[in-house]
């Protein structure tokens, strides 16, 4: 049966187009779903793993479909960008969309030179300018240093007693940096202030700055709406102008080509658990400036976000309408920790920070499978020179600027924030610590709070992720005895495979060989040596009749045979001429001997014509 038509011999169910690249258009042809499991015997018992999916074909079936669909008409992506082309959006450019930092990035699946999937991440607008940028990094390494609650009331005391705008910038700076909610309220509340003293035109700063805190009020919203609403503010819409409509938007601008070492840096990183980097540039092709970054694309992928904190629609199961699970397993939480750790070291190692260590920037890419995204992103953003490791000539291990360690520790406390908001299943639950670590201690066990609470606690030099893993201990062992089942499931999968390769590798050489019409007249050439055994064979084979003269469609005898051939067993069998006058006796080796020469033969004659 041919693999896309009906099994049933029902209507087709759906259509489907395959992207065709540079190809030109194939016809539209009528799909089915294909019953794998007919395709390999069934699976030997192996314990259940963690890692590989039990439904391996179709997840790979699924992720190579989902590689070749074609972007929906209309959306006026550019047709060729720095050699990739057919562009597919990742995300809705429409309702819900959240930021990372100060800035809007959307993603889309591209087709590189080489033919490979890639991920492309653009970036729109960049709201800082340089002063803006270094005031507020300034207030972040301040944040950062006096992280506490006395530090929290200090922080708010120095910001009121500046001027407005300094005072608003402040915030601001504390609110972006997202260390804690008070900052993000103190940054609601100076908002107005900022906002009125932009004088409407001229001024780049205070544009700038109105946008940064109009970013900074959307998400003191998001962090604490109750405060954000007890401070009596007009609401949101009244006050703020469409990102767009702003006369100060900024586009994304290299101010300095230096930015982009960061990404060759990263481009080195070859991590299982770190999304690729490949390369960066700025383009105009989508109509403004931005920036974008190439990593390697993985195939229906979904943050962790989205696997396991984004709220899901109840579904039926039993016939009852029932919520979906929230909480991510105990077992699953511990892999998703030591494959995140496993990949911070790594960076921190070649005196990198991730910087991305988000719910929303680690992508689930295959069965409890994690790997951080969009890294490399956040440097050339925020690049300056001033920031540079100073390079010590023979130096064995890159040098690290306070700027990286200081980076290097929040890695630290973002991943606290992540296992945070993946064991409480909200991003804003660590804005509560007592209640976060109530329901944290309710779930899970006391390992996974100490590590939580490690990550989070006071940032100095003796802190660093190598320490993460001293306290995990054991565990690691069990993910090692994980992966390794995974492994063999894998192991054992592939040789189903091994053998399907084996027989398209006979057929297409039976096809190369059987009736070939340049030989189409010379009767030599079929009905005689080698090619004679094989028509022989290949009658014995597909065309096999019973007492009464019809066809045999046996599988199984087709792939039995199939398999002696390949391996070239003494075993031995009658081949009968169609007007049965002629009855050879020959083994499999004998026929499978006959193949190869006559395969070889097929090219050296044609070549002689
Ligand atoms: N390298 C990649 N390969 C495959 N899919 C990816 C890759 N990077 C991102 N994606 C997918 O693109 C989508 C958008 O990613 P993005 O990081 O923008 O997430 P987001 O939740 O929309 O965050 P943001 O609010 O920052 O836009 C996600 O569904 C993600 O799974």
């Amino acid at each position: 049966m041919h693999p896309f038509e009906a099994s049933d011999g029902q209507s087709p169910m759906m259509m489907h187009e395959y992207d065709h690249g540079f190809f030109p258009p194939q016809p539209a042809y009528i799909r089915q779903p294909l019953d794998y499991h007919l395709y390999s015997h069934p699976l030997p018992q192996l314990p259940p793993s963690h890692f590989i999916s039990e439904t391996l074909y179709s997840d790979l079936q699924q992720r190579s479909e989902t590689q070749r669909t074609v972007p929906a008409p209309g959306l006026s992506l550019p047709e060729e960008l720095q050699g990739y082309h057919t562009l597919v959006p990742l995300e809705t450019s429409s309702g819900e969309r959240r930021k990372f930092g100060s800035w809007h990035s959307t993603v889309y699946r591209a087709t590189g030179k080489d033919d490979r999937g890639y991920a492309l991440r653009r970036v729109e607008t960049v709201v800082f300018s340089e002063r803006l940028r270094r005031l507020a990094l300034s207030s972040r390494t301040r944040v950062f240093l006096l992280l506490g609650k006395v530090c929290k009331r200090v922080e708010q005391e120095q910001a009121n007693a500046l001027s407005p705008l300094e005072g608003g910038l402040n915030s601001i700076a504390l609110a972006l940096s997202g260390f804690h909610s008070s900052a993000s309220a103190s940054a609601s509340a100076t908002y107005a202030n900022a906002y009125r003293s932009c004088p409407g035109a001229g001024d780049r700063l205070t544009g700038e700055l109105c946008v940064a805190a109009s970013d900074a009020r959307v998400r003191a919203y998001d962090d604490n709406p109750i405060v954000c609403r007890r401070s009596r503010e007009p609401p949101l819409h009244r006050v703020l102008p469409e990102r767009d409509e702003f006369p100060y938007r900024a586009d994304f601008r290299l101010m300095h080509q230096a930015a982009f070492t960061s990404i060759e840096q990263w481009s080195k990183i070859r991590h299982p658990n770190i999304v690729s980097v490949h390369e960066a540039f700025t383009t105009r092709s989508f109509g403004d400036s931005s920036l974008v970054v190439a990593y390697s694309y993985h195939p229906n992928a979904v943050t962790l976000y989205e696997a396991h904190i984004k709220p899901k629609a109840p579904t039926f199961q039993n016939g009852r309408l029932q919520a979906q699970p929230q909480l991510v397993s105990e077992r699953t939480l511990w892999s998703y920790v030591i494959q995140i750790a496993g990949a911070i070291k790594t960076v921190h190692e070649k005196g990198l920070a991730v910087r991305m260590v988000d719910p929303s920037k680690v992508l689930v890419t295959g069965k409890n499978r994690v790997r951080i995204s969009s890294c490399g992103l956040a440097d050339v953003l925020s690049y300056s020179p001033t920031n540079e490791p100073l390079s010590t000539p023979g130096a064995p291990s890159p040098a690290t600027s306070a700027y990286t360690t200081l980076l290097q520790q929040e890695d630290l406390v973002s991943f606290g924030k992540l296992i945070f908001a993946l064991c409480c299943g909200s991003t804003t639950a660590i804005n509560n610590l007592n209640k976060a670590l109530e329901t944290l201690s309710k779930n899970f066990s006391a390992d996974v709070k100490n590590v939580a609470l490690f990550c989070l606690s006071k940032p100095g030099i003796h802190k660093h992720i190598g320490q993460l893993f001293d306290m995990i201990g054991s565990r690691l062992l069990t993910e090692m005895d994980e992966m390794q089942n995974g492994m063999d499931y894998l192991e054992g999968e592939l040789l189903t495979e091994l053998e399907n390769a084996r027989l398209v590798r006979l057929l297409c050489k039976f096809g190369f060989i059987n009736e070939r019409p340049e030989f189409a007249r010379d009767a030599r050439w079929s009905e005689t040596g080698d090619r004679y055994i094989i028509k022989l064979f290949r009658d014995f084979v597909f065309h096999q009749v019973d007492e009464h003269g019809q066809p045999v469609v046996n599988l199984s005898h087709v792939l039995t045979c199939l398999n002696k051939l390949d391996a070239g067993t003494d075993e031995r069998m009658m081949l009968v001429s169609r007007d049965e006058q002629s009855v050879l006796v020959v083994s499999y080796k004998d026929v499978k001997a006959c193949v190869e020469s006559a395969f070889r033969r097929v090219g050296s004659e044609l070549a002689r014509r």
